[in-house]
């Protein structure tokens, strides 16, 4: 499933013969409660599931006013029978992903019906977040860099018509990640989906997302004009979306240390910096910091321009930690999972290297409540496997890891300790084959800190 970076398809971690010859399934005999804890953390999922069914149904927050005018904006024009092109933009914890249920709990109830609207993400990772689908699955996009814009075939074009029959509204979630190329395929597609020749096949689209997010890679941004063919559609079809909201109430403060900055790299994103937040930043410069300093960085998260460069460099750190290493693969149910693109796939790699004491980060959100979230890090403590089973060639049964913020309730007495097992996703191909895989990629990624 889904290509590896070359990094890791190269290493020997994981192969070696301190890896190999490791007693993989010692971890169950020093945890011999493991099947207890998993069913305490199956309660926490049970938990996080409870509050997303109510929170799509019953329990959504009053909206803001800023909230409000968009939701009405949209509703409006829905009941008037009228398509409208609209862009909600907001940072982090500005009530994007509430206002969102908001339109689509409004939107179902005026038609009475599920399907009048669709939420739609350009990733996989974010597909899995919001339990939704990617772009490329929903429109039957295949991922590719060719110029020209492909049809359907027939088949495959009339399910997708009876499909979308009633669908009304598109939402596209982080849409800062969609160039024009991709605007123009999803202008194209719904054009002939509906079977018209008016742009986006006349149903209302809302793009919402943070527009101070990075562009998209191996697309130019829709802010960019001209280029080639399928820019320059996506360039008119753009063009066609003249309102927009912001979001500017942040609901959620993530934690109140370092509010100044915070506050700096807010205005940085605006390009609003005054001197003093340039001489805040002056002192975090790597030149002007002591030695000590420099050393307390030795392990921060990095950020790498590419995935191949983040690969390497956490395969450096796990070889440094010393520590047996798993060679945990995904488990698929055919060829077609296995050749499957990370974004089909939701995000999933074929491989994922582990280590005791290796750094990870969540890449979904567990369990909100309790602080365990897209973007949590922890040390893995351990990594448990059925007996008889070893790395590599099985999954792990599941991977311990100490969470550095874990504000639940202890499910280890003396630690943050919190057991992460393994999930499976379904999927339809572009080529509409069911899948389904099994991993923990979808869970976790080893960060090199
Ligand atoms: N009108 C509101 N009143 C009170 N709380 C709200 C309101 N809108 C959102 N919230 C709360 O604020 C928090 C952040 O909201 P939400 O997740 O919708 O923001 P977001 O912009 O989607 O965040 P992110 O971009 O980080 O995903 C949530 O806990 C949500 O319940």
């Amino acid at each position: 499933m889904a290509p590896n970076f070359r990094a890791l398809e190269a290493t020997d971690l994981g192969l070696r013969d301190i890896d190999r010859n490791h007693s993989w399934s010692r971890g169950l005999l020093d945890n011999p409660t493991i099947h207890k804890k998993i069913g305490f953390v199956n309660t926490l999922r049970q938990v996080v599931q409870d509050t997303h069914d109510s929170g799509s149904s019953t329990s959504l927050p009053a909206l803001s006013r800023q909230q409000q005018a968009p939701h009405d904006l949209v509703l409006d024009s829905l009941r008037s029978n009228s398509t409208i092109r609209l862009i909600i933009s907001g940072g982090a914890g500005t009530g994007k992903s509430t206002l969102i249920n908001a339109i689509v709990r409004s939107t179902r109830e005026l038609f009475n019906n599920e399907n009048s609207v669709r939420i739609m993400v350009p990733t996989g990772v974010a597909a899995f977040n919001i339990g939704g689908s990617t772009i490329h699955q929903e429109l039957g996009i295949t991922a590719d860099k060719s110029q020209s814009y492909k049809k359907l075939e027939a088949e495959r074009c009339r399910r997708m018509q009876v499909d979308f029959k009633n669908t009304k509204l598109i939402i596209i979630d982080e849409y800062i990640m969609i160039g024009t190329k991709m605007l123009a395929y999803i202008d194209l597609r719904l054009r002939d989906i509906f079977g018209t020749k008016e742009s986006f096949g006349n149903i209302s689209i809302v793009l919402v997302g943070d527009m101070r997010q990075l562009p998209p890679v191996f697309d130019t941004p829709l802010y960019a004009e001209g280029g080639r063919e399928l820019q320059l559609t996506g360039n008119l079809s753009y063009s066609e979306f003249k309102q927009c909201f912001r979001l500017e109430q942040v609901f959620r403060q993530s934690g109140v240390e370092e509010l100044e900055y915070k506050e700096a790299l807010s205005r940085l994103s605006d390009g609003k910096s005054p001197v003093a937040h340039w001489n805040l930043f002056a002192t975090r410069s790597y030149a002007t910091l002591s030695v000590e300093e420099i050393h307390s960085f030795r392990h921060a998260l990095r950020l790498f321009p590419s995935k191949d460069e983040a690969a390497s460099y956490n395969e450096e750190r796990l070889r440094e930690l010393g520590f047996p290493v798993a060679h945990v693969l995904s488990v698929n149910n055919c060829l077609t999972a296995e050749g499957a693109s990370s974004d089909d796939a939701k995000g999933l790699q074929n491989i994922l290297l582990l280590s005791k004491q290796a750094r990870v980060m969540l890449r979904k959100n567990y369990s909100t409540q309790f602080g365990l979230v897209n973007g949590s890090t922890g040390t893995v403590k351990d990594i448990i496997y059925k007996e008889g089973d070893e790395s590599p060639g099985n999954i792990p049964i599941a991977v311990l890891v100490e969470f550095d913020k874990y504000i639940g309730p202890r499910v280890y007495e003396e630690s943050t300790v919190v057991p992460i097992i393994p999930v499976t996703t379904n999927w339809i191909s572009s080529s509409g084959v069911p899948c389904h895989a099994s991993g923990f990629n979808y869970h976790l990624s080893c960060v090199g800190q």
